[in-house]
């Protein structure tokens, strides 16, 4: 059901950057299971490609001394809630480094620009506080290599994909792009044209090749089908006819660690797209709405609106993820006279739910 939302007058919309507050919390984690999972270390996990392949399905103990179909299914059973922990530990260890990362390189941009500018005391301070920061960037990355760097991430992210965790989530995508193209003739050739950021399977629309031709992007592909590339680099297409119907941002607002650049996603997002048919189709971890101190669908609704997307199209809460359609606004506000921006944030961080076992 399409929900347009009430526009403000143009005169009460604000238009300075956008930063999208949006919680760390891994791909597939369900918001109460997450204090089970402790914080893992890199010496808690040596090798986290042979924890990862020991504990798949496929690794699972079924000698033929088991004596039980019974025994096999339980062990079966077993070694996979062991191997989906394990990948969501990896997973939400991974994160946690990456916004660190972020928070410690943002803090090295902002000290020199004040070394330049202020004081001396200020600035013996700022020198302070980038070797600091540059000491703990050092072990950052190097715990991040020690768990398998990004390639070991993007793994244990495709395993969160696999059937047994409920598959990818282009289903859910795909009736609504029926339904608001009810006319389209799924004989006539790819008429749709969907660019897939952060994938980690050209495959993911493949059933639909009939009348979806995908172009799926990644920082680090993990097969030659998709092409290396940052979005946030990617040029915005020259001509109209190169516009996409579909931009897809499955778990990937959630991987960024910085939020500005999460907000710069989610704006670049809308120059790649059809105005008035395009649709953006977010997916995140269900506890970045339902158990943030700082965010929930109110607040990810105005957010997107203030981007153009001021039509939800459809939106569903499943048991660990949120996923969201939103339509590009006819004529979107970057295309638009714009007044000079602000540099204040349009969105600054505020405390919305201050309950203890909120995610910070
Ligand atoms: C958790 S995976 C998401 C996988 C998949 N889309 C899904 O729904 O399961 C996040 C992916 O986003 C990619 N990514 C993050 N920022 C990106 C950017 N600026 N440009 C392209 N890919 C990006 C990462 O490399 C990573 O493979």
């Amino acid at each position: 059901m399409a929900v347009k939302r009430t526009k403000k007058p143009l005169s009460k919309r604000r238009r300075t950057p956008v930063t999208a507050v949006v919680p760390d919390a891994g791909p597939g984690l369900h918001p109460g299971k997450q204090s089970l999972l402790p914080n893992i270390h890199s010496s808690d996990v040596p090798d986290p490609l042979s924890v990862l392949k020991s504990l798949t399905p496929s690794g699972a103990e079924t000698t033929s001394t088991t004596s039980s179909l019974l025994t096999i299914k339980s062990s079966k059973a077993v070694a996979r809630k062991k191997s989906s922990l394990a990948t969501a530990q990896l997973i939400r260890r991974y994160h946690t480094l990456n916004k660190e990362l972020s928070k410690c390189l943002a803090r090295i941009e902002s000290n020199n620009s004040k070394s330049t500018s202020g004081l001396r005391q200020g600035a013996i301070q700022s020198q302070q506080q980038t070797a600091t920061d540059l000491a703990r960037i050092a072990e950052i990355r190097q715990e991040m290599d020690d768990l398998g760097g990004l390639d070991m991430y993007q793994k244990a992210s495709t395993l969160g994909q696999s059937k047994q965790r409920g598959g990818d989530s282009s289903k859910w995508l795909i009736p609504i792009l029926e339904n608001c193209h009810p006319q389209l003739d799924k004989k006539a050739g790819p008429a749709l044209r969907l660019l897939d950021i952060g994938a980690l399977s050209p495959h993911n629309y493949q059933k639909y090749s009939s009348w979806i031709r995908t172009t799926p992007i990644d920082l680090n592909p993990q097969d030659p089908l998709i092409t290396k590339m940052d979005f946030l680099e990617m040029p915005v297409p020259a001509q109209k006819g190169d516009l996409f119907d579909v931009v897809c941002l499955s778990l990937v607002v959630n991987f960024v660690g910085d939020p500005t650049q999460r907000g710069e996603i989610l704006r670049h997002s809308a120059r790649f797209l059809v105005p008035g048919t395009g649709i953006l189709y977010l997916v995140l971890p269900l506890p970045c709405i339902q158990n943030s101190r700082y965010m929930d669908h109110e607040l990810l609704v105005e957010m997107m609106d203030s981007l153009s997307y001021s039509t939800l199209v459809s939106h569903h809460f499943a048991k660990k993820l949120a996923y969201y359609a939103f339509k590009l606004d006819i004529t979107p506000k970057d295309r638009r006279n714009q007044p000079k921006k602000s540099n204040q944030p349009l969105f600054p961080k505020k405390l919305r739910h201050d309950k203890p076992n909120r995610n910070k």
